[in-house]
């Protein structure tokens, strides 16, 4: 299968690249982007195709990832019209974006997929939240399962408006792993223990909470009590992160995340 990129940027080079390591994939990919030094990387690195704009090996394509930024998208999709005599499915990643605007861009094209990867892509651990518009086929939708399942799991939505949360959750959600992983290494700083030791004692933390958590059938509540002996050391922890509202603000810091991707939506959507 040949799968064309559009926008050869931080999502593309993840999604790329994951690609690149699972060796059944079997794709070729080409990618367009206006940045050279980027393509010359994406073709050194991953044996990627590559064009300044889109071209016959792009309407030639399966598949074409849509993988700009929100702002860029409509500008990119009027280009693209043109060239979807062949009935590629058009996968487009950005936030916000909705699929009915898209669609009027492509000139009223109805094969298209909105998706919602994250970063660990990069190394197959992705996690991709998808929902296709009507005109998709199963085929179609089979083939964006695919791409996507290449670098980590999926979850389909029959509901579009449920990408924004997606997006939320696990789209955004890696920074605020780095996030909490940077004031876990700041704090051990901050404690006497070297920034080293400190990184290395929250990655492997977070790690073995994470797959903890996942090889358990158990609330994560639980989990986390059973860490918190009375009157000790966890405890203090976490009534200091109650007292401060840690968990009230990750969820207003989530809805804002959502509220954005809406946004977006309504922004960009109205040209
Ligand atoms: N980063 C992430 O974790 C995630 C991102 N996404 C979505 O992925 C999309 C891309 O994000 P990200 O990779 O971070 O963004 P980047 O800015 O890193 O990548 C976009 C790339 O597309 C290029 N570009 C812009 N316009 C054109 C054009 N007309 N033709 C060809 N190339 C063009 C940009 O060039 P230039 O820099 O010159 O503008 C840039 O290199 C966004 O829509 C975002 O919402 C989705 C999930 C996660
Ligand atoms: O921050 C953003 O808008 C993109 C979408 C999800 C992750 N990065």
């Amino acid at each position: 299968m040949k799968i064309a990129f559009i926008g050869g940027g931080n999502m593309a080079t993840a999604l790329i690249a994951g690609m690149a390591k699972d060796a059944g994939a079997g794709v070729q990919v080409h990618v367009v982007d206006r940045d050279p030094q980027a393509l010359a990387r994406l073709a050194a690195q991953y044996g990627a195709r590559t064009a300044g704009a889109i071209d016959a090996a792009v309407a030639d394509a399966g598949v074409i990832v849509l993988a700009v930024k929100p702002q860029q998208m409509r500008e990119v999709a009027l280009e693209l019209a043109p060239h979807l005599d062949g009935g590629p499915l058009v996968l487009s990643i950005a936030a916000g974006i909705r699929g009915a605007d898209l669609s009027r861009w492509l000139g009223g094209y109805g094969a298209i997929v909105r998706a919602m990867p994250n970063t660990p892509a990069l190394i197959g651990m992705g996690m991709t939240g998808l929902v296709a518009l009507k005109g998709v086929s199963a085929a179609q939708r089979a083939a964006a399962d695919g791409v996507l399942r290449a670098v980590g799991q999926t979850v389909w939505l029959d509901d579009e408006a449920l990408i924004d949360p997606v997006t939320a959750v696990s789209g955004s959600g890696p920074a605020y792993v780095f996030y909490f992983l940077e004031a876990m290494q700041a704090a051990a700083l901050e404690m006497g223990l070297s920034a080293q030791q400190g990184r290395e004692l929250a990655l492997a933390t977070f790690a073995g909470a994470t797959q903890l958590a996942a090889q358990s059938d158990e609330p994560l509540e639980v989990l986390r009590r059973r860490v918190t002996s009375t009157g000790g050391t966890t405890h203090a922890a976490i009534a200091s992160m109650e007292a401060a509202g840690v968990k009230a603000a990750i969820v207003e810091a989530m809805k804002a995340a959502a509220a954005r991707g809406r946004a977006l939506g309504d922004e960009l959507g109205a040209d």
